[in-house]
């Protein structure tokens, strides 16, 4: 039996000397997408640095296609797309350029391609501007722009509905369960009910899981 695409056992996470959660374990395939609920620090943010490879767990590991994560470097580049609860984003560049630096650091990107995707989430015509002038909401756009350039099959992202107005939430939901029946996975962190779920849906509650 060939393995999981991602797969976390036996995790368990401490931070300031406080267990949060043990014994966790889960695993993504093609076409999945999981919920990771759970009340304000339960672990959610946690669990997700952890299966990024961001941070180490107090016990346990996590799998990349059957191999540990901390062995994997490009290859955690090349499969896994990273989009933390703050946007990320340069105040003093423009959307352009934003998007220009943080996709050079995996699979450089084409100027057509960067507009087309700001395009998408509504930001034509703020291509050029200084994103300290863009609204929370906007700037927010500018960091998901990415989930329309980046084909990592593995998204994992923290709290990607923030700021969003109904229009975005609507388009987000959409392009997640597009992503997923194509085949791509999504974990992701938000407070926020989604009215489209695909198939592959699963919601994973640290409230549950507290050690
Ligand atoms: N950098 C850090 N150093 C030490 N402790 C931290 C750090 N970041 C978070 N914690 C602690 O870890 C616990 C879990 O935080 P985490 O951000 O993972 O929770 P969360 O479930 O995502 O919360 P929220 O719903 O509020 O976003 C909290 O008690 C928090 O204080």
């Amino acid at each position: 039996m060939s393995s999981p695409f991602l797969e976390a056992v036996g995790l368990a996470c401490e931070r300031d000397w406080r267990l949060l959660f043990e014994k966790l374990a889960l695993r993504l395939e093609p076409g999945d997408m999981l919920q990771i609920a759970g009340p304000n620090g339960s672990g959610k943010t946690s669990l997700l640095r952890l299966l990024a490879g961001l941070m180490q767990p107090t016990a346990g590991e996590v799998l990349l296609q059957g191999r540990a994560l901390a062995e994997q470097r490009g290859e955690l580049a090349r499969n896994l797309l990273w989009v933390g609860h703050a946007a990320g984003i340069k105040g003093l560049l423009t959307a352009d350029e934003n998007l220009s630096w943080l996709c050079a650091l995996n699979r450089p990107a084409e100027r057509e391609a960067i507009w087309n995707a700001l395009a998408e989430v509504g930001l034509r015509g703020f291509e050029d501007v200084p994103c300290h002038t863009l609204s929370a909401g906007q700037q927010r756009r500018v960091a998901l722009a990415r989930l329309y350039l980046d084909p990592a099959p593995l998204w994992i992202l923290d709290e990607p509905f923030t700021a969003l107005d109904k229009h975005g939430v609507a388009q987000l939901e959409r392009h997640l369960a597009r992503h997923c029946a194509a085949g791509g996975m999504v974990v992701f962190t938000t407070h926020h009910s989604l009215s489209e779920k695909p198939t592959g849906y699963r919601e994973l509650d640290l409230g549950q899981c507290a050690a």
